[in-house]
Protein backbone atom coordinates (compact mmCIF):
# COMPACT_ATOMS: atom_id res chain seq x y z
CA UNK A 1 0.00 0.00 0.00
CA UNK A 2 0.98 3.33 -1.36
CA UNK A 3 1.99 5.66 2.19
CA UNK A 4 3.12 9.41 1.90
CA UNK A 5 3.79 12.34 3.99
CA UNK A 6 0.44 14.65 3.47
CA UNK A 7 2.41 17.47 4.53
CA UNK A 8 5.77 18.83 3.23
CA UNK A 9 5.35 22.83 3.99
CA UNK A 10 7.59 24.09 6.22
CA UNK A 11 10.15 22.31 6.45
CA UNK A 12 13.35 23.54 8.18
CA UNK A 13 16.05 25.26 5.85
CA UNK A 14 19.35 22.73 6.18
CA UNK A 15 22.12 23.82 7.27
CA UNK A 16 24.46 24.54 4.21
CA UNK A 17 26.80 21.66 3.21
CA UNK A 18 30.46 22.04 4.66
CA UNK A 19 33.50 22.08 2.57
CA UNK A 20 34.08 18.30 3.17
CA UNK A 21 30.22 17.29 2.64
CA UNK A 22 30.38 19.42 -1.00
CA UNK A 23 33.80 16.84 -1.84
CA UNK A 24 31.80 13.19 -0.84
CA UNK A 25 28.90 14.44 -2.75
CA UNK A 26 31.25 15.30 -5.65
CA UNK A 27 33.54 11.91 -5.36
CA UNK A 28 30.51 9.43 -4.83
CA UNK A 29 28.33 10.98 -7.77
CA UNK A 30 31.44 10.73 -10.31
CA UNK A 31 31.12 7.69 -9.72
CA UNK A 32 27.21 6.82 -10.04
CA UNK A 33 27.15 9.35 -12.82
CA UNK A 34 29.24 6.58 -14.58
CA UNK A 35 26.32 4.47 -14.42
CA UNK A 36 24.26 7.48 -15.08
CA UNK A 37 21.66 5.49 -17.79
CA UNK A 38 21.07 2.49 -15.36
CA UNK A 39 20.85 4.69 -12.17
CA UNK A 40 18.41 6.86 -13.03
CA UNK A 41 16.31 4.06 -14.92
CA UNK A 42 16.24 2.30 -10.98
CA UNK A 43 15.37 5.15 -9.61
CA UNK A 44 12.58 6.33 -11.32
CA UNK A 45 11.26 2.73 -11.80
CA UNK A 46 11.50 2.41 -8.21
CA UNK A 47 9.41 5.43 -7.19
CA UNK A 48 6.81 4.65 -9.76
CA UNK A 49 6.24 0.96 -8.81
CA UNK A 50 6.20 2.08 -4.76
CA UNK A 51 4.59 4.75 -5.46
CA UNK A 52 2.02 4.46 -8.23
CA UNK A 53 0.15 8.28 -7.35
CA UNK A 54 3.86 9.84 -8.92
CA UNK A 55 2.80 8.37 -12.28
CA UNK A 56 -0.28 10.48 -12.65
CA UNK A 57 1.66 13.05 -14.04
CA UNK A 58 3.07 10.98 -17.11
CA UNK A 59 0.62 10.17 -19.95
CA UNK A 60 2.54 7.56 -21.67
CA UNK A 61 3.11 4.92 -18.61
CA UNK A 62 0.35 6.34 -15.85
CA UNK A 63 -1.49 2.81 -16.47
CA UNK A 64 1.68 0.87 -16.23
CA UNK A 65 2.26 -1.28 -13.77
CA UNK A 66 4.80 -3.93 -14.39
CA UNK A 67 8.58 -3.03 -13.47
CA UNK A 68 9.75 -4.41 -17.10
CA UNK A 69 7.37 -2.66 -19.21
CA UNK A 70 7.92 1.01 -17.43
CA UNK A 71 11.75 0.69 -17.79
CA UNK A 72 11.46 0.25 -21.43
CA UNK A 73 9.15 3.53 -21.39
CA UNK A 74 11.15 6.40 -23.73
CA UNK A 75 8.72 8.80 -21.59
CA UNK A 76 9.68 7.60 -17.98
CA UNK A 77 14.03 6.71 -19.65
CA UNK A 78 13.68 10.81 -20.86
CA UNK A 79 12.64 11.95 -17.38
CA UNK A 80 15.35 9.94 -15.74
CA UNK A 81 18.05 11.51 -17.88
CA UNK A 82 16.76 14.98 -17.33
CA UNK A 83 17.09 13.99 -13.04
CA UNK A 84 20.48 12.66 -13.67
CA UNK A 85 21.70 15.15 -15.86
CA UNK A 86 20.07 18.04 -13.18
CA UNK A 87 21.82 16.55 -10.49
CA UNK A 88 25.16 16.88 -12.14
CA UNK A 89 24.70 20.45 -13.04
CA UNK A 90 23.86 20.99 -9.64
CA UNK A 91 26.39 18.78 -7.89
CA UNK A 92 29.06 20.74 -10.15
CA UNK A 93 28.07 23.84 -8.99
CA UNK A 94 27.71 23.28 -5.29
CA UNK A 95 30.67 25.77 -4.46
CA UNK A 96 28.61 28.38 -6.55
CA UNK A 97 25.58 29.28 -4.09
CA UNK A 98 23.88 31.75 -6.78
CA UNK A 99 24.20 29.29 -9.26
CA UNK A 100 22.43 26.35 -7.08
CA UNK A 101 19.64 28.89 -6.31
CA UNK A 102 19.33 29.42 -9.65
CA UNK A 103 19.02 26.47 -10.67
CA UNK A 104 16.51 25.27 -7.95
CA UNK A 105 14.00 27.48 -8.44
CA UNK A 106 13.94 27.02 -11.99
CA UNK A 107 13.25 23.56 -11.49
CA UNK A 108 10.70 24.24 -8.98
CA UNK A 109 8.90 27.04 -10.97
CA UNK A 110 8.68 24.53 -13.81
CA UNK A 111 7.58 21.79 -12.23
CA UNK A 112 4.94 23.73 -10.20
CA UNK A 113 3.20 25.87 -12.78
CA UNK A 114 4.37 23.91 -16.44
CA UNK A 115 3.66 19.86 -14.49
CA UNK A 116 1.92 20.92 -11.57
CA UNK A 117 3.53 18.45 -9.44
CA UNK A 118 2.57 17.83 -6.16
CA UNK A 119 5.68 19.20 -3.87
CA UNK A 120 5.24 15.92 -1.56
CA UNK A 121 7.08 13.98 -4.54
CA UNK A 122 9.86 15.50 -4.42
CA UNK A 123 10.60 15.00 -1.06
CA UNK A 124 9.52 10.61 -1.84
CA UNK A 125 11.80 11.21 -4.87
CA UNK A 126 14.66 12.04 -2.21
CA UNK A 127 13.74 8.70 -0.51
CA UNK A 128 14.06 6.54 -3.35
CA UNK A 129 16.68 8.35 -4.48
CA UNK A 130 19.36 7.54 -1.00
CA UNK A 131 17.61 3.94 -1.21
CA UNK A 132 18.61 2.76 -4.44
CA UNK A 133 22.08 4.62 -4.61
CA UNK A 134 22.54 2.46 -1.20
CA UNK A 135 21.82 -0.51 -2.70
CA UNK A 136 23.51 -0.09 -5.85
CA UNK A 137 26.68 1.42 -4.82
CA UNK A 138 27.04 0.29 -1.26
CA UNK A 139 30.60 0.84 -1.65
CA UNK A 140 30.54 4.36 -2.65
CA UNK A 141 27.10 5.53 -0.32
CA UNK A 142 29.24 5.17 2.69
CA UNK A 143 27.34 6.10 5.81
CA UNK A 144 28.98 9.62 6.16
CA UNK A 145 28.33 10.13 2.35
CA UNK A 146 24.89 8.96 2.70
CA UNK A 147 24.26 12.01 5.23
CA UNK A 148 25.65 14.20 3.00
CA UNK A 149 23.43 13.07 -0.18
CA UNK A 150 20.57 13.24 3.02
CA UNK A 151 21.40 17.11 3.49
CA UNK A 152 21.64 18.43 -0.32
CA UNK A 153 18.35 16.44 -0.89
CA UNK A 154 16.47 17.73 1.95
CA UNK A 155 17.88 21.40 0.73
CA UNK A 156 16.13 20.54 -2.71
CA UNK A 157 13.12 20.06 -1.08
CA UNK A 158 13.07 22.95 1.07
CA UNK A 159 14.14 24.76 -1.75
CA UNK A 160 10.99 23.45 -3.98
CA UNK A 161 9.07 24.48 -1.16
CA UNK A 162 9.65 27.97 -0.98
CA UNK A 163 9.37 28.35 -5.00
CA UNK A 164 6.45 26.87 -4.87
CA UNK A 165 4.89 29.13 -2.03
CA UNK A 166 6.53 32.04 -4.15
CA UNK A 167 4.51 30.76 -7.43
CA UNK A 168 1.24 30.33 -5.04
CA UNK A 169 1.12 26.72 -5.68
CA UNK A 170 -2.30 25.21 -4.92
CA UNK A 171 -3.27 21.72 -4.69
CA UNK A 172 -5.14 20.57 -7.49
CA UNK A 173 -8.44 18.62 -6.68
CA UNK A 174 -7.74 14.87 -6.34
CA UNK A 175 -7.86 13.08 -9.82
CA UNK A 176 -9.60 10.03 -10.48
CA UNK A 177 -7.44 9.76 -13.85
C1 LIG B 1 15.28 15.72 -8.41
C2 LIG B 1 14.07 15.82 -8.89
C3 LIG B 1 13.71 16.16 -10.30
C4 LIG B 1 14.46 16.69 -11.29
C5 LIG B 1 15.92 17.11 -11.23
C6 LIG B 1 13.60 16.81 -12.47
C7 LIG B 1 14.01 17.33 -13.69
C8 LIG B 1 13.17 17.53 -14.77
C9 LIG B 1 13.56 18.19 -16.00
C10 LIG B 1 14.97 18.77 -16.26
C11 LIG B 1 12.49 18.19 -16.82
C12 LIG B 1 12.41 18.75 -18.25
C13 LIG B 1 12.47 20.22 -18.31
C14 LIG B 1 11.30 20.88 -17.69
O1 LIG B 1 10.19 20.74 -18.22
O2 LIG B 1 11.49 21.50 -16.67
C15 LIG B 1 11.40 17.53 -16.12
C16 LIG B 1 10.14 17.32 -16.63
C17 LIG B 1 9.11 16.71 -15.95
N1 LIG B 1 9.14 16.28 -14.63
FE1 LIG B 1 10.73 16.28 -13.41
N2 LIG B 1 12.36 16.32 -12.17
C18 LIG B 1 12.39 15.93 -10.85
C19 LIG B 1 11.34 15.37 -10.15
C20 LIG B 1 10.08 15.12 -10.65
C21 LIG B 1 9.03 14.45 -9.94
C22 LIG B 1 9.15 13.97 -8.49
C23 LIG B 1 7.96 14.37 -10.79
C24 LIG B 1 6.60 13.76 -10.56
C25 LIG B 1 6.36 12.75 -9.79
C26 LIG B 1 8.35 15.00 -12.04
C27 LIG B 1 7.55 15.14 -13.15
C28 LIG B 1 7.92 15.71 -14.34
C29 LIG B 1 7.05 15.79 -15.52
C30 LIG B 1 5.62 15.28 -15.62
C31 LIG B 1 7.80 16.40 -16.52
C32 LIG B 1 7.36 16.61 -17.98
C33 LIG B 1 7.59 15.27 -18.65
C34 LIG B 1 7.38 15.22 -20.14
O3 LIG B 1 7.22 16.28 -20.75
O4 LIG B 1 7.42 14.10 -20.67
N3 LIG B 1 9.66 15.43 -11.92
N4 LIG B 1 11.85 17.14 -14.87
Amino acid sequence: MEKMQEEVAHLEQPTPLTDKETVMIQDSWSKVFEHRDEAGVAILVRLFVNFPSSKQYFSQFKHMEEPEELQKCAQLRTHAGRVMNSLNTLVQNLHNSDKVASLLKQLGKAHALRHKVDPVYFKILSGVILEVLGEVFPEVVTPDVAAAWTKLLATLCYEMNVTYEEVGWTKPPASTG
